[in-house]
């Protein structure tokens, strides 16, 4: 358990420069098994990466556990515990209106083209520039994108350059939680709250003149809150700072982990290329826009998606909080600790995975269905799966898209894949974006 107070939290969080699961975590995997427990940022934990008790805590939604957080977590994203049960009303309603505004059906009749339209502008303004930093600049792309169908917001003409803002709360979110001021914590809890008051003031704006309907998310939940009690403004604008938190960071880090393996990887970029050149020959317009079946048809952008997204590991574990006291292996675990089950490790098995820390897209051709969804979980499961999954696919498989239909590109600085403490990867990846001559 390390430390009084700060237990093993420096050991967990320096940073690793490997795609390889953390050092804190193989070290511990190897001296106590798959089931260990530790104390992180003053908390007693319990991480797991036993697929068949991990399976067992999956169905034991709001009856064994229910949703947990790092106490400095939550108070950055002010999570709250009413979100926590699983199949209560509160989550419901959170997992139907993002559904309703970033699910399939919304993609198939309404996102796919206009995310399209954003990251063909994006790529363009990209080639424009002798360098560009791939996580940082398609953050900006999908912060702008997400919040335009959250909020309305639009990025050419208001002047609180929100990714910046975000992008600092990013870096708190890793950073020790000391709230000292010039500490990032302090400077994130800073940038949480003036964006928390630009969401009050947006709501109020939009509840005073409910006749223009914009229909985006901020439109219904407002419209909402004459209806529903646990919709109080408080917790409508934490709910928006969440939505916004979530479209951005783990999809950005996937795209620069692409082009890093991508870049190493020039089969399976052939490949990539050969399959959605491919499409466009096949179109009587070859300008017109991505359609859903084709979108559905990208089998290889499909299995390069997934391969990025089992090495990146960018959920690398839920969090659970204990209800009760839960017998494992011989032991209790007590009611109240911090359940981490740790997903990355099933993701990177060498029993599932041959050679796990090779990239390699073709291996989804042979992977039964069965040991994918029980070994294969970036998005989480069961109840409380990725509401935003399809929406990040979506988004992944158009950049590879348009992508490597229209330019090529040079490493200009080979990004360090560093995993920047046991949660979090960083894939800092500078490119040269050049468009291609037919
Ligand atoms: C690559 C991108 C993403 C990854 C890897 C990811 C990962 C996850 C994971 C692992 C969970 C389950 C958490 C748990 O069980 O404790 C989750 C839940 C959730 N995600 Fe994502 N997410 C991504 C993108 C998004 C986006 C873009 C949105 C919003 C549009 C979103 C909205 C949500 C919501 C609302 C939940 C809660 C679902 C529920 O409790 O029913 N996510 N995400």
């Amino acid at each position: 358990m390390g430390l009084p107070l700060v237990g093993e939290t420096l050991n967990a969080m320096t940073p690793s420069y490997s795609i390889d699961l953390h050092p804190f975590v193989k070290k511990r995997l190897q001296k106590y098994g798959p089931i260990f427990r530790t104390s992180l940022v003053g908390r007693p934990i319990v991480v797991s990466t036993d697929p068949e008790f991990n399976s067992y805590l999956s169905q034991q939604e709001g009856k064994l556990v229910e949703l947990g957080f790092f106490d400095s977590f939550a108070k950055i994203l002010k999570l709250s515990g009413e979100i926590s049960t699983a199949g209560s009303i509160i989550h419901k309603y959170l997992r139907s209106i993002t559904l309703n505004h970033f699910g399939a059906e919304t993609l198939k009749e309404k996102l796919l083209p206009l995310i399209e339209k954003t990251v063909v502008k994006t790529l363009d303004s990209w080639s424009s520039q002798a360098s560009v930093e791939v996580k940082h600049a398609s953050s900006v792309m999908l912060l702008n994108f997400g919040a335009k169908h959250t909020i309305g917001y639009d990025a050419e003409t208001s002047s609180d350059n929100f990714s910046d803002k975000f992008s600092r709360i990013m870096n708190s979110l890793l950073s020790f939680p000391l709230n000292v001021p010039g500490t990032a914590y302090h400077n994130g809890l800073k940038d949480r709250d003036m964006i928390i008051t630009m969401l009050k003031d947006m709501l109020k704006k939009r509840r005073m003149s409910p006749d223009t309907h914009r229909g985006d998310f901020i439109d219904q939940i407002s419209s909402d809150m004459d209806k529903e009690k646990f919709l109080s403004e408080d917790f409508v604008v934490y709910v928006l700072f969440g939505m916004l938190f979530a479209g951005f960071h783990p999809i950005s880090s996937i795209m620069a982990l692409a082009f890093s393996v991508l870049a190493e990887h020039p089969a399976a970029l052939e490949e990539l290329t050969a399959e959605n050149e491919a499409l466009l020959k096949n179109r009587e317009n070859p300008n017109s826009s991505l359609t859903w079946d084709e979108y559905k048809s990208m089998t290889f952008t499909h299995q390069i998606v997934n391969e990025t997204l089992r090495l990146g590991n960018l959920g690398p574990a839920l969090f659970r909080r204990a209800l009760k006291d839960i017998p494992v292996n011989g032991f209790t675990i007590p009611a109240g600790w911090t359940i981490m089950v740790l997903t990355s490790a099933l993701q990177l098995s060498p029993n599932t995975f041959m050679d796990p820390l090779e990239f390699n897209p073709w291996r989804w051709k042979d992977l039964d269905s069965l040991v994918v969804s029980k070994n294969f979980m970036p998005f989480g499961r069961g109840s409380r799966q990725c509401a935003g999954a399809e929406y990040s696919r979506v988004f992944l498989a158009t950049f590879l898209h348009v992508l490597v239909t229209k330019y090529s590109w040079k490493t200009i600085k080979a990004g360090r894949i560093a995993r920047k403490n046991m949660l979090v990867l960083g894939a800092s990846i500078h490119i040269k974006l050049s468009e291609k001559k037919n």
